[in-house]
């Protein structure tokens, strides 16, 4: 081996890319015509809801499973598809388990080492070593599982996936498994590990604020379709549906029909001069976007709950006119405890206005 300890165990990063994947269950089809490219060095988050076909991805694209249709491509080879088939040894893709499991009875070392069948006892013990240098654990190498923390153990599974130094690493909701104190130094460690064993890394989450924390870029799954590619601000601010604006914020949802370039809504007229008349959409506008006056010259309003969460109050609010209740995420303090009767406005840049799907008429 060439290089010092610590340019030691780079990974050469590898492009991975799903066409048109489809996969079917007996009856139930799971993923339909997912594409999707994670470029080399990148960390992409796959997130979406529980059931959204996350882990049959990975599955399929560790070769534990086989897709019903469409190919796989890792760089400008075909690992899976109509031409080939490899078996999960000869893809160069690692996999890092949910609950990334560590062999009790194997010191450390040899837990990571077990990834290295290829290499001689003494070799596999060298490479082992490499990896566990890099997650800060080498000192811990005689030790056993039971003895490291929550955080450590996690380290150690990442340096035995780590290991083989794979093109492309494959994370299962890989701190699920931590409380919610360790999660997110464990993550920002990971994320550190990941960028300096410049690998291409493709993480599962269903927590939109774990997938904003660590991904490069984001493709939202929903009922085994890819809804929407990109960054976290173009998620946020430029969601593709309700669906993708509901998973990265919390969302009052108004339907309207527009009349003459404008949706009226118990909050007020919004101006929708891409939508023509008769559309029926769906005003969703987020709780943070509905602020509190401290004059009377907005929209009058009544609190009916509010809760204390620190730096803000989350408020329910009845509009003074009809019976819509909207919520809020005020400062905290803001208001005061007694005060019941109060006047809304809106921030214009959290009103997301999307052709409704329930197209009744
Ligand atoms: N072996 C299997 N046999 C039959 N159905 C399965 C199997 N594995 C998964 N499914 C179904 O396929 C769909 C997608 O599951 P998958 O585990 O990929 O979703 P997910 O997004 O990873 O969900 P979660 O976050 O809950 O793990 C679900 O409806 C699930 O019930």
């Amino acid at each position: 081996m060439t290089g010092g300890r610590r340019s030691a165990g780079v990974t050469f990063a590898a492009r991975l890319t799903f066409a048109d994947i489809h996969h079917h269950y007996g009856a139930r089809h799971v993923l339909k015509g997912v594409s999707l490219t994670a470029e080399p060095g990148e960390v992409l988050c796959l997130l979406g809801p529980s059931g959204s076909g996350k882990t049959t991805l990975l599955r399929i694209a560790a070769g534990i499973e086989r897709q019903s249709s469409g190919r796989l491509v890792l760089n400008d080879r075909e690992i899976s598809g109509d031409e080939a088939d490899l078996p999960p040894e000869q893809r160069g893709i690692g996999l890092m388990f949910q609950d990334f499991a560590l062999f009790p009875h194997l010191t450390i070392v040899d837990n990571v080492r077990f990834g290295l069948t290829q290499l001689s006892r003494r070799a596999g013990r060298e490479e082992a070593m490499v990896a566990l240098d890099r997650v800060g654990l080498a000192h811990h190498g005689m030790s056993y599982p039971h003895l490291l923390s929550g955080g450590e153990q996690q380290r150690v599974a990442l340096a035995r996936a780590l290991a083989p130094r794979p093109g492309v690493l494959l994370m299962d909701e890989p701190f699920s498994g931590l409380d919610s104190r360790l999660k997110d130094s464990v993550r920002a460690q990971t994320l550190a590990i990941l960028r300096e064993a410049r690998a291409t890394a493709i993480v599962v989450t269903h927590d939109a604020e774990e997938a904003m924390r660590m991904g490069d870029r984001i493709a939202l799954l929903g009922g085994g379709e890819l809804i929407q590619t990109g960054t976290a601000e173009d998620l946020y601010h430029r969601p593709a549906n309700l669906f993708a604006a509901a998973f990265f914020s919390e969302l009052n949802v108004f339907q309207a029909r527009v009349a003459g370039a404008v949706a009226v809504t118990p909050l007020g007229p919004v101006a929708v001069p891409q939508f023509g008349d008769g559309t029926l959409v769906d005003v969703a506008i987020r709780h943070s976007g509905v602020h509190i006056r401290n004059d009377d010259q907005g929209l009058p309003a009544r609190i009916v709950a509010r809760r204390f969460l620190g730096v803000e109050e989350h408020m329910t609010l009845a509009i003074a006119e009809g019976d819509n209740k909207v919520q809020a995420r005020v400062r905290a303090g803001q208001v005061a405890p007694g005060q019941r009767e109060v006047s809304l406005e809106l921030s214009d840049k959290d009103i997301l206005v999307f052709e409704s799907s329930a197209q009744t008429s």
